[in-house]
């Protein structure tokens, strides 16, 4: 049994006449990591919306530390990296960073190490002084990766952390995931990249505004008698779609 670092209890979500999220329940317990997976459109960003107060559902109850959302405070015990960035374009990498140290008041060595740390784990330490106005759309998601692992974070929400980066960077990264989760941080992450969610200690499948699975990697295969995760996402989609059908 673990505790849950993030509940969401009964949440539907509409946008309009859309309703993108029915009566969803998802708990996230503490010091793991969680790959949240669904197709494009599913409503994976909503969620991680709600759970940090920036959407409020049309019915349910989200709590963060059993503490109701939006709270500002808590927001400082949270590294969040959005699926757009907010990053000053004008600005250096490292100007940057020193201006999200400075809003997490991280102060003088501490503040200087931790960029130093960071953004060596995405490797944009020989980029650092050059403005972001002329970096690649994934060095801009990197830098905005790396700005979410600054401080001490107790959860990191990161909604599609590695778009626009490559395999080998890409498994440095997941390997510092894993070395925070070892030290205590829970982890919520979004990805569309299946081998990604292989790394993860469990996955939450979203479909049809519902999570219809929540279990580890291996659990997961072997409810569905398939060999990968990706193969799990296809399965459950080509069911949801024959039910749709026969609806
Ligand atoms: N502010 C909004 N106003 C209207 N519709 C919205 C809004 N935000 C999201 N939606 C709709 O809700 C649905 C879910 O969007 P969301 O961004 O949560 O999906 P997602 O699973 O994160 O998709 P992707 O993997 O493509 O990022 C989509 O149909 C989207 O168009």
């Amino acid at each position: 049994m673990y505790n849950s670092i993030i509940s969401l209890n009964n949440i539907t979500k509409k946008f309009g006449k859309q309703t993108v999220l029915r009566n969803v329940n998802f708990q996230v317990p503490s010091g793991r990591i969680i790959g949240l997976i669904g197709p494009s459109g599913a409503g994976k960003s909503t969620i991680i919306k709600i759970i940090l107060g920036m959407e409020i559902p049309d019915r349910g109850v989200t709590t963060i530390f059993n503490q109701k959302m939006p709270n500002r405070k808590l927001l400082g015990r949270i590294g969040y990296m959005a699926q757009s960035d907010a990053l000053y374009e004008q600005l250096t990498g490292r100007e940057n960073l020193q201006f999200y140290a400075d809003m997490k008041e991280i102060k003088g060595r501490v503040a200087q190490e931790q960029i130093e740390h960071v953004s060596s784990v995405v490797d944009l330490v020989k980029d650092l002084d050059k403005r972001v106005s002329g970096y690649s759309g994934g060095m801009k998601r990197r830098l905005s990766l790396a700005i979410a692992l600054l401080g001490s974070n107790q959860i990191l929400i990161l909604d599609e952390p590695t778009v626009g980066v490559d395999p080998a960077l890409r498994r440095k990264i997941w390997w510092e995931l894993q070395n925070l989760r070892n030290q205590g941080t829970t982890i919520l992450v979004t990805t569309h990249v299946m081998d990604e969610a292989e790394l993860t200690d469990d996955v939450a499948l979203l479909l049809g505004g519902q999570i219809i699975a929540y279990n580890d990697p291996s659990s997961l295969k072997q409810a569905y008698q398939v060999n990968s995760i990706e193969d799990v996402f296809l399965k459950a989609e080509a069911q949801q779609n024959e039910n749709n059908i026969y609806r």
